[in-house]
Order: C-alpha cells, then sequence, then structure tokens
C-alpha cells in the first residue's frame, strides 16, 4: 500500500513550490535591498529580496516574540535559507530499505564541512520525529541541484518523491499531525488541507499497523476551498494509495455535517446519524510569516494587517472544528504564523465561546525534544498604525474590523474599564465611547506601544506552543491542541455568538450551500493590503469568487482548471507491443457533470453493474473474504462507459451512505482507490474482462486474487523490468513462459518469486510481496505500469536480492546507471514504457 503512485502535477508542484527565489527588481524599485545586499550584487541586474522590514521589527519586538537578548539571533535564522526536509512515507512498501539507504549510505557518504572547516552532519534524522522517519539536509535546494557531488542524493529525493516514498516538507510543518494522536479507528478531518503535506502525513498515522491486504477501520476527508489546490491535493495524496480518503470542496466554515434528521427511516442501516470526527486538524489560512525563510518575498509585502484580516475567519474555521469533533475528540489548531493575533487571540476565543465545553490540552510531555516556547499571555493589536491594547482603544470606526475577540481579555469597552471614557492614549473621550471627537482617531494621536499597558489573559495559553526559527534551525510554527469535554453551548453550537461579540456571523451553521456575509466583515472598510496574505481564499458566496475564475456553483464546462474531475484523469498506461491504443477513446470535450446538487463535479456513484461485477470476480478469483461488492464507486453516471472503478473502505463507504441520505450534502472531489480501469485498446476489448487492475489498486487486491497470477524467478522480474514486453518463449524459465501462455488474454499479475525456486507459487510466505500489473498478449506479456515506476521497482528489486543473496549490494550509483540505462526506452504518452519489439 502507498507510495506507488505516478504523478506529474507533483513534479510540477515541486517546480512551482517557493523557495529562496531570486527576482528581478523593478527598475524604479531598489528600496528592497539592503545595503549589503547592493555591495555583493553591484554588477549584477538581479537582486535578492529584501530580508528586512521595520514593521514587522517593531510589531514582533513589542509582542516580545523572543527576549531582546535574543532578538539578533532570531532575526539572523530569519535570514538564512531554511534547510530542506522530507519525510519516507511510513505505509511504502520500501520505507525500511530507503531509512537503511539514508542511514547507512548517505549520512556517511555526504559529509559536510562548514565554513570554518569543521565537519557537520549533511544529513539528518529530525530528533523528535518518530522512527527516523523525517531528515533534515544542510543543503539548500539550491545547493542540492548545483552541487555535482549532491547530484546523486538530489536523484534519489527526485526520483523517491515522485513515487510517492518520500515527501519533501518544511520540518515545522510536520509538527501539527503529531499532537493529534491518530490511531487507525479514527475518523479525522483536514479542514484546510491542500496542498496535502499533512493529510499524507494523516494517512500514514491511519494506516500504522495495517497489514497488507487489509485496511484500517479510520479514514481521513481532506479538504480546501480552492478548486485549483483541492487538486493539487488529490495528486498529492493519490501517491498514498489509499481507499480511506475523501477529498471534499468545501468553506471550512461551513463544512456540512450531514446531519440526518430523528425520523429518518434509514440511518439504522449505516449506523451514523452525522458527521463527527474523533480528531480535527485545523490548519488555517494565515498571514504565513513563520515561512520567511522559504518565502522571501512575504518580507516585502508583510504587515500587521494580514493577521487581522484573518483572526475572523480562523476563529470560525475553528469554531466548526469543534462542533464537528466528537465529545472526548482532540483537535489541533495551527498557523505558520508566528502573529499573536492569528494564533493565541483566536485559540482564546474559541475558548470563550466554547464556554467550557473544551479545554486546551498541556501537551509539554510530547515530543520532548521538540524545542518549542509556551503561547504568549499578552499582546497587543496594530491597527492603520495605531497600537490598541483593549478593545476600548479601538476607534469606533474601526470596530467592524478589530473585534474585542483579538484582544487578550476578549472583552468590549464596557466590561473592561473603569477608564471607560478614555482612550489608550490618555486622552478622554468627549462622547465618552472611547473615540475621540468625530469618532477618528487620527495617527497623530498614537502613543508608543511600551507607554501602553497590554491585557493579560487569564485562560492557559502557555499551553499553546511557538516554534521560532533559532531553536532547531527551522521555519516557525503554532500549535494548539484541544480536547473536547462536552457538547459546544446552545450558542455556539447553534452558531449564535456570545452576546458581547460584535461580528455578524454563525460560527457553526451547517448549510453548505448558505450564503454567507461573514467574509465581509474582515474586508468591510479594512484596506490592509492582503495582497501578500498567503492561502487566503474569497468566500464562496462572495462576488470576488470570481477572482478564482467562476463562481464556483456555475463551473462552465471548458473552465479546465476549475473543474474537479477525476474521470478526466489522464489515461494510464495501455499493454505495450502487442496492443495497441485506441485513439477512438480518447476522450473529447465532456457535459457539464452534476453531483447532486454541486454543478461542474463528477458524480459520486455506487457501481451496481452486476453482470460486470460478477466477470471481474470470477476472472481475477477474487475470494468471498474481501469485501467487494457495495465497495466500488464510479464518477460517470453513464454505466456504459465507465473508465475507472474505485474501491472504498467500510468507513468511506458509511460516509458515502449518510451523505446520500443527508441529500448529498458534501461536494466530493475524489474519493476511494482507483481499483480498475477500463483497457480501450483493441486487444483489451475483446478480453474476457475489460477492467484491469491499476497499479494502485494492486498491493490491495493481491492477497485476494486467486487467478491471472503468475510467480516468476528473479531474473524474469527483472528482464520483464527492463525490457517492458517478453514474448512466452523468450522467458529463461520456461516453465513460466508456458504458465503465461496458458493464462486468459487480459490483466494478470507477475510477483517476484523471492525464494529461488520456480515452482512456488504462492504468496503466503511473503508478506511483502514485490508484484506488477501485466498483459497477457497473443504471443507477449507486457508490463503495463509508468517508465517511472519500472525504473524505481528495478532498482528497488536489484538491491533487495542483491542483499538477499548475501552478496555486495549494488551501489546506489550502478543502481542509478540501471535506472539511465533503462531511461532511454522509448517512452510513449504520458511517460509510458514502449517496450522493444525484441529481447536481444
Ligand atoms: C496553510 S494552508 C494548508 C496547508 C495544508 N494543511 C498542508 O499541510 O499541506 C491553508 C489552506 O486553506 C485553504 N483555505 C483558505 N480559506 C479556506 C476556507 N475558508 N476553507 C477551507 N480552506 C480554506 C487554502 O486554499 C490553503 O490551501
Amino acid at each position: 500500500m502507498g507510495g506507488r503512485g505516478r504523478s506529474r502535477t507533483q513534479r510540477k508542484h515541486f517546480r512551482q513550490s517557493r523557495e529562496n527565489v531570486w527576482k528581478r527588481p523593478k527598475s524604479d524599485d531598489s528600496t528592497n535591498a539592503t545595503p549589503d545586499d547592493a555591495n555583493n550584487n553591484s554588477n549584477s541586474t538581479w537582486e535578492p529580496f529584501a530580508t528586512q522590514n521595520p514593521a514587522f521589527d517593531e510589531y514582533y519586538k513589542v509582542q516580545e516574540i523572543v527576549s531582546p537578548e535574543e532578538w539578533d539571533s532570531f532575526i539572523e535564522y530569519l535570514r538564512k535559507p531554511l534547510p530542506a526536509a522530507f519525510r519516507i512515507n511510513s505505509s511504502s512498501q520500501f520505507y525500511v530499505d530507503i531509512r537503511l539507504q539514508l542511514e547507512n549510505d548517505f549520512m556517511k557518504s555526504l559529509q559536510a564541512e562548514d565554513a570554518d572547516g569543521i565537519e557537520v552532519d549533511a544529513i539528518k534524522p529530525l530528533p523528535w520525529y518518530p522512527e527516523n522517519l523525517a531528515w533534515q539536509s544542510n543543503f539548500s535546494r539550491n545547493q542540492l541541484r548545483k552541487n555535482q557531488t549532491l547530484e546523486r542524493f538530489h536523484e534519489f529525493l527526485k526520483l523517491e518523491n515522485e513515487i510517492g516514498n518520500i515527501t519533501r516538507q518544511e520540518a515545522v510543518s510536520m509538527v501539527p499531525p503529531l499532537f493529534l494522536d491518530v490511531r487507525p479507528e479514527h475518523f479525522v478531518l483536514d479542514m484546510c488541507a491542500a496542498p496535502g503535506s499533512k493529510t499524507f502525513q494523516l494517512l500514514e498515522m491511519i494506516y500504522k499497523l495495517t497489514e497488507p491486504g487489509t485496511l484500517p477501520s479510520g479514514m481521513v476527508i481532506a479538504n480546501d476551498l480552492d478548486v485549483q489546490r483541492c487538486n493539487l491535493l488529490i495528486h498529492q495524496t493519490k501517491r498514498m494509495c489509499t481507499a480511506n480518503l475523501i477529498v471534499t470542496n468545501h468553506e471550512a466554515q461551513h463544512f456540512p455535517s450531514c446531519h440526518l434528521h430523528r425520523n429518518h427511516s434509514s440511518d439504522s442501516q449505516i449506523g451514523i446519524r452525522q458527521l463527527q470526527f474523533d480528531r480535527v486538524l485545523c490548519d488555517v489560512p494565515c498571514s504565513g510569516d513563520g515561512t520567511l525563510r522559504k518565502a522571501p518575498d512575504i518580507w516585502r509585502k508583510w504587515n500587521a494587517g494580514m493577521g487581522n484580516g484573518l483572526h475572523g475567519l480562523q476563529v470560525q474555521i475553528a469554531m466548526r472544528g469543534v462542533a464537528l469533533l466528537k465529545v472526548g475528540g482532540r483537535m489541533v489548531y495551527s498557523t505558520c504564523s508566528m502573529n499573536p493575533v492569528e494564533n493565541e487571540a483566536v485559540v482564546a476565543e474559541v475558548l470563550r465561546r466554547c464556554g467550557g465545553a473544551i479545554e486546551l490540552l498541556d501537551v509539554s510531555t510530547e515530543l520532548p525534544q521538540l524545542a518549542r516556547r509556551p503561547g504568549l499571555k499578552k499582546w497587543k493589536v496594530r491597527d492603520k498604525g495605531l497600537w490598541l491594547a483593549s478593545y476600548k482603544d479601538v476607534p469606533k470606526y474601526r470596530r467592524s474590523v478589530v473585534t474585542p475577540g483579538m484582544f487578550p481579555s476578549g472583552k468590549l469597552h464596557e466590561e473592561t474599564s473603569e477608564h471607560n471614557n478614555e482612550t489608550a492614549t490618555g486622552q478622554t473621550c468627549e462622547n465618552g465611547d472611547g473615540d475621540s471627537k468625530n469618532g477618528l482617531q487620527s495617527m497623530d494621536d498614537s502613543v508608543p506601544a511600551n507607554h501602553l499597558v497590554a491585557e493579560v489573559s487569564d485562560l492557559p495559553l502557555e499551553r499553546c506552543m511557538r516554534i521560532v526559527p533559532h531553536d532547531q534551525n527551522s521555519g516557525s510554527f503554532f500549535i494548539a491542541v484541544f480536547r473536547k469535554l462536552s457538547p459546544l453551548p446552545a450558542p455556539a453550537a447553534t452558531g449564535k455568538k456570545p452576546t458581547n461579540l460584535p461580528e455578524k456571523t454563525d460560527p457553526s451553521e451547517s448549510q453548505p450551500q448558505k450564503q454567507m456575509n461573514d467574509m465581509e466583515e474582515e474586508s468591510n472598510g479594512d484596506d490592509t493590503d492582503l495582497s501578500g496574505v498567503r492561502d487566503v481564499q474569497i468566500s464562496e458566496a462572495t462576488p470576488d469568487a470570481n477572482i478564482l475564475g467562476t463562481e464556483m456553483n456555475e463551473a462552465p464546462v471548458d473552465t479546465v482548471k476549475n473543474k474537479i474531475s477525476e474521470e478526466n484523469e489522464k489515461e494510464k498506461p495501455e499493454p505495450s507491443s502487442d496492443v495497441k491504443t485506441d485513439a477512438k477513446t480518447i476522450a473529447g470535450k465532456r457535459k457539464l457533470q452534476m453531483q447532486g446538487r454541486w454543478r461542474g463535479v463528477d458524480p459520486v456513484i455506487f457501481y451496481k453493474d452486476d453482470a460486470v461485477v460478477g466477470r471481474i470476480l470470477e476472472f481475477y478469483g477474487i475470494k468471498e473474504s474481501f469485501p467487494f461488492k457495495g465497495h466500488l464507486i464510479t464518477r460517470n453516471n453513464d454505466m456504459n462507459h465507465v473508465k475507472r472503478i474505485y474501491y472504498v473502505s467500510d468507513s468511506v463507504k458509511k460516509v458515502l451512505e449518510l451523505n446520500f441520505l443527508a441529500g448529498q450534502q458534501l461536494k466530493i472531489a475524489s474519493v476511494g482507490l482507483k481499483m480498475f480501469e477500463r483497457q480501450t485498446s483493441k486487444e483489451g476489448t475483446s478480453a474476457p474482462c475489460i477492467f484491469r487492475i491499476s497499479s494502485e489498486g494492486l498491493p490491495l487486491i493481491l492477497p485476494h486474487i486467486a487467478k491471472q497470477i503468475l510467480y516468476a524467478s528473479a531474473v524474469d522480474f527483472k528482464h520483464l523490468l527492463q525490457y517492458k514486453s517478453i514474448k512466452f518463449a523468450d522467458f529463461v524459465d520456461p516453465e513460466f513462459g508456458e504458465k503465461a501462455s496458458k493464462l486468459l488474454p487480459g490483466c494478470c499479475v507477475v510477483v517476484l518469486n523471492r525464494e529461488a525456486q520456480p515452482s512456488s507459487d504462492s504468496l503466503q510466505d511473503d508478506a511483502t510481496p514485490i508484484a506488477v500489473g501485466c498483459w497477457r498478449g497473443r504471443t507477449n506479456i507486457s508490463v503495463m505500469v509508468t517508465a517511472i515506476d519500472c525504473q524505481e521497482l528495478l532498482g528497488r528489486v536489484s538491491m533487495l536480492l542483491s542483499a538477499e543473496d548475501n552478496t555486495s549490494k549494488p551501489s546506489i550509483p550502478e543502481a542509478a546507471e540501471e535506472r539511465k540505462a533503462n531511461d532511454s526506452d522509448v517512452k510513449g504518452d504520458n511517460g509510458i514504457s514502449m517496450a522493444p519489439a525484441t529481447l536481444d
């Protein structure tokens, strides 16, 4: 399971991901570069991003984000490039091999020297991440790309990442899922999930300890508002090859609960009446200043308004998360921002709104090797050039933007003050309501921040965690862990706001289509420059939804970038050699799809064509012990033209059934594991079963099939991967060739027989069989996996076999050479290997 996907988008994603890029400055704008930068680049038309911003310095000095003594070190680290980090996918078949390769080979061969000539660890496991599964390299991505001696390592990272065996991910971004304490039976909601690095981790946790051929009883719903990022999320998680995932496309603050009426007749069939989760990850959109080392353009764009503008949305998302959390469940709230208004203020506001129904957990004993700071108990708000210590200081005209919840006490000024008539500046207001005469407070009224006495929260905010760059040479992150103790009190549960809050929104609203004006609250009258805010999305309901290309509910058919379609997914490998592709099958434009109420989204349909299902069962000899019927899904209304059949776990099946009963409230972008694909080639259509097993589905179904399966000796298995197509008579083991010729024409599976005994035709002794999907044609057996999968598998098999032989392991360069040699094969579309005509 896992780690066998193949994704071109993934490659593109990494090319596009934010790095320490250099950018040509505008000709009239040299103000961003530091004097040092200018000196170093005097002859160059290229200048680095500025890595300073006085507003940033002032803001965080006042917030006392670190002590004054640490400030220089903090800033120094913020300006350094971020070390590259990556995780090994623990559900990949080869994760132990990969870890050994890093520990025994790369760790030793990649010795690095720092500027003083002292040997430093070039790569090392992150000490706080369990089981040496996360690594950090002291090389930046640029160094990795440019330095020849690092090329081999770079190639390794690229290939394994593409296959799905490793995932590049910023070290601190790996932290929030670790505090969720996810177990295999949990139902988990990842509210703001794209591009999906944390979703991937959550899935790994669900799959931990799962035996090959079985599925965990839990599941993950990964949601994101942005359609394009949702597609990225789908491609990222496809590498995991999981049947326990649903990807949805909603505003997290309005994520549907699929609540069934009490008197609903069918609810007893499925055993759940509404969506409730054991774990919720709330990794909200934020200003992103914790990623400054990776995205230095934020230096230039940063301003205090970025965080203020996001606070309300963050509270709403977190409140929806709590509403969807089971009593006893855990929720992690996290941001990659350092700003207390996006962090502690949100946590405090959520605690207040929940009125004792949740607690902030003290997790100081968990992950003890992770260096982190306690959350702040006091902070100030900066708005329009003014420092504000409490809500009473907020000028009237800013009160729709700066809310009481942004301050440590969370109180309206009426409650706080004996100094009701005073502003923070110490001036008495003439109208007695905290404003100056005309309701406007001029910049001149501003007092230095250190003259203001900040409020101190009485909530245990020290239990929050802030990771800062100079503690362990990382990015920055904020994490808070909640546990739900009881159902939410009525106002919070029904979405009614507490009386002391001026907000207009309904934080626990469960109707997905209800038109919400809440985003306006953040933008009305706020001329804060949000252009630099990362990951901020516009509400579906606002006219600005056009920024995303089109209103989500009215996606025209050909707006490909905004469409969510699995059915339109690119064709995967066709059998090579003696089977030809049928050009007529290349899809033209498809008509607009509907998924219940959702337009422009492929439908989700339980596949119940008994004739086809029966043929599949018979052809592959699928054992009765494998839960099959009722677990198959298609994304096409036209049952005669179903291209792909997806397999869903019991848990996902339950959620889909609930969703149908509840009127398809979920807008499902992707669901299940692609198990079968229609063979569109001429020869394919004449085979007894036109559905072949997809490489993603193979690991799950392999232990459950009894027919169309062959066991190849190591040499024949390697030859298949090398040459892609071999005539029956040309196999080294003639018995294998004969057995192959006796299979029914169509899809078959070739399993590596590691016992070196040709007659051993059983999976029983092999806990992690290595297998490849093939096609039994008229004269040949042809492999049906992408070229890159062939390459990777060949390298792994070579290493494995030589290790098992107890002979010298082929070195990585040899394996790489072998891969390069194979790479010279002719490639068809989509990187599919086209086999050479004959075997030399
Ligand atoms: C910080 S990123 C999430 C990163 C992700 N958890 C990961 O680890 O890969 C925030 C995400 O929230 C999404 N987003 C923004 N507003 C949203 C909303 N109202 N509801 C759901 N998602 C939203 C953005 O599209 C973005 O992908």
